[in-house]
């Protein structure tokens, strides 16, 4: 078949196994729920929204597979799209490895997509793939920042921390999901590159290989704090009032 023909499949693995310690008490993070949908059901269908999207694998907090397998029963989703539960691990990337063994042969391109990100735009989505499918092995979508950032010498006790440096801030991005990958290559970077990372990008950049960055939005930011629920539910209010309903 000619390359302007090939038919790529494409699934996303949906980490949700955390517990939220940074939200505050209360159950694990992904099950919480905005606008009376848990957040994990908004991540879900933010991934599903995407037609490129064939396959979804969530991967749940450690006992709560049954109770995300029975929020996806209860809950409207795409029925072209398929879904697969496993449990998640002790580190966001041990349950990213988890899901991405849960993965069929055959699928070339993989999203990997926090479920505290619920509110991504679907438009966001398709242009990651998008880049993944014209050849970039890992691309992230990303902002510009809107602070000055600076590099401290980390204090553990509370007290000031000296500045070591202020990197220009032009060249910095801060880097949402979802990231997408060229499977063989993000199989390949959880195989073999060991140590700690905050995202499955930066392994593959210990393989040596350049990632790539496109334009994110600010809708797709993580919910990480009580704040974030705040403006998380304002979101879907404006777009409730946008869609007319
Ligand atoms: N063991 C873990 C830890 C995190 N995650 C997922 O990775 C994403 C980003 O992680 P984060 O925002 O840090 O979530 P939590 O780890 O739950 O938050 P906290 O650090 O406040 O506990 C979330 O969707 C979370 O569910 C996961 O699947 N498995
Ligand atoms: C993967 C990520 O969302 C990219 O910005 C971020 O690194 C996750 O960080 P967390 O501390 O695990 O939420």
């Amino acid at each position: 078949m000619s390359e302007e023909t090939r038919v790529f499949r494409t699934a996303a693995v949906i980490p949700a196994a955390g517990r939220g310690v940074r939200l505050g008490p209360g159950a694990p993070k992904a099950l919480r729920a905005l606008n009376g949908t848990p957040m994990l059901i908004h991540a879900v269908r933010a991934m599903a929204a995407s037609r490129a999207v064939s396959l979804v694998v969530v991967v749940a907090p450690p006992d709560g597979a049954t109770e995300v397998k029975n929020l996806l029963a209860e809950h409207a989703l795409p029925e072209r799209t398929d879904f697969v539960v496993v449990p998640g691990g002790d580190s966001r990337q041990e349950s990213v490895r988890l899901g991405l063994a849960a993965l069929p042969p055959g699928i070339d391109v993989v999203l990997v997509h926090d479920a505290a990100r619920p509110l991504v735009p679907v438009d966001t989505v398709d242009a990651v793939i998008e880049a993944v499918r014209d050849g970039a092995p890992a691309v992230v979508p990303a902002l510009p920042l809107a602070d000055t950032v600076k590099e401290v010498e980390p204090h553990t006790d509370g007290t000031p921390e000296p500045v070591l440096a202020t990197p220009d801030r032009s060249r910095l991005r801060a880097v949402q999901t979802p990231q997408g990958f060229d499977h063989a290559t993000l199989a390949r970077a959880h195989e073999s590159v060991t140590g700690e990372v905050t995202d499955d990008a930066s392994m593959v950049e210990r393989l040596g290989l350049k990632v790539v960055v496109v334009p994110g939005h600010e809708e797709a930011f993580k919910v990480t704090r009580p704040l974030d629920l705040v403006l998380a539910e304002a979101v879907l209010a404006r777009r409730r009032a946008n869609d007319g309903f």
